[in-house]
């Protein structure tokens, strides 16, 4: 066996950053191992390894392996799609990965519409004209608590959790493919309890997102978001929300997440604090468009870039 036996590509969208693995053309048998092993921000995957004279600014490591396998004979062409996660986990949906899938499919075939299957259901997902960007449709954001899902007793149980404090943060809990957890620091309202009316960049956002994460309420976790409004959309042009994420499975902060982007902006209408159906979402890592209509699927708009390609080792171990 070859040891370097599987080529991969790196993508990323907004700075969620991906290796994607043809899956019906490397057959990866502990992908978890895979995952941990080429994800490590300290000692993964480097574009350094593979193209030593380059100066491109990819980072080392990635936020997860995206394991796709393609079926042409479809219209339009449909991606199976399977996320690995950088502590081995699997996650049911991963908005900038999607969208990472259809640039990687369209980058195959030309196309530019695709049929993305994913545990949380089949999204359609287009590129635009010179595949910068890809837009994923991202299913109805869901309150339900069995749908998040959360965990609670007494007269709790059975309510949607909003805008109730979880372990020091007021959260709305909502489920765009994964289950989120969305704060908001200036609140847009009265907050007395909460870290109100703070500068977003300057929350330790590791300090403040595993005991949420991993609070009880959450039977599976959640993703962390802190957001703020910067627009409530009242006037020209739709909301601006800053953003910024903890995500599960990566443990720790992500430059950008687009179940996350479109969890905001779901809460930031719930709770009445935008107008309008369109927002545009400013994570760290780049601007994602975002519709959360009141009835039927939101939608994900943003770059998409390639890094790198490469090959890499079968058995990591
Ligand atoms: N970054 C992804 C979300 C991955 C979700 C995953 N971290 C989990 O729920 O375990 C996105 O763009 O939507």
């Amino acid at each position: 066996m070859n040891a370097h036996a599987v080529p991969v590509e790196k993508y990323h969208g907004t700075g969620n950053d991906f290796l994607v693995v043809d899956a019906d053309n490397a057959n990866v048998g502990d992908r978890g191992a895979f995952a941990r092993t080429h994800c490590d921000r300290e000692t993964g995957v480097d574009r350094a390894d593979f193209d030593a004279g380059s100066a491109g600014d990819a980072r080392r490591g990635a936020d997860g392996v995206l394991f796709l396998s393609i079926e042409e004979r479809f219209a339009p062409t449909r991606v199976v799609m399977t996320l690995v996660q950088p502590d081995g986990s699997t996650a049911t949906m991963c908005g900038n990965g999607a969208r990472v899938v259809a640039r990687w499919a369209h980058d195959r075939t030309g196309d530019r519409e695709f049929m993305i299957d994913t545990q949380a259901g089949t999204r359609r997902a287009t590129v635009n004209a010179d595949a910068s960007e890809a837009t994923i449709e991202m299913g109805e954001p869901t309150f339900g608590p069995t749908r998040v899902p959360v965990a609670r007793e007494g007269a709790a149980a059975g309510e949607p959790l909003v805008d109730e404090r979880v372990e020091g943060l007021r959260v709305t809990a909502v489920n765009t493919g994964v289950p989120h957890a969305v704060a908001f620091v200036d609140g847009g309202r009265d907050d007395a309890d909460g870290i109100d009316a703070v500068d977003l960049d300057a929350v330790d956002l590791d300090a403040v997102a595993p005991p949420v994460r991993h609070a009880d309420v959450f039977p599976e976790g959640a993703n962390v978001n802190l957001a703020a409004v910067v627009d409530d959309g009242s006037g020209e042009g739709p909301a601006v929300l800053d953003q910024r994420t903890f995500e599960r499975g990566v443990e720790g902060e992500t430059r950008s997440c687009g179940t996350g982007a479109v969890a905001v902006v779901a809460v930031a209408r719930r709770l009445g604090l935008i107008e309008g159906e369109s927002a545009v979402s400013r994570p760290p890592g780049g601007e994602l468009s975002i519709t959360v209509p009141d009835e039927g699927h939101a939608t994900l708009t943003g770059p998409v870039a390639h890094e790198f390609s490469g090959t890499l080792p079968f058995d990591p171990r």
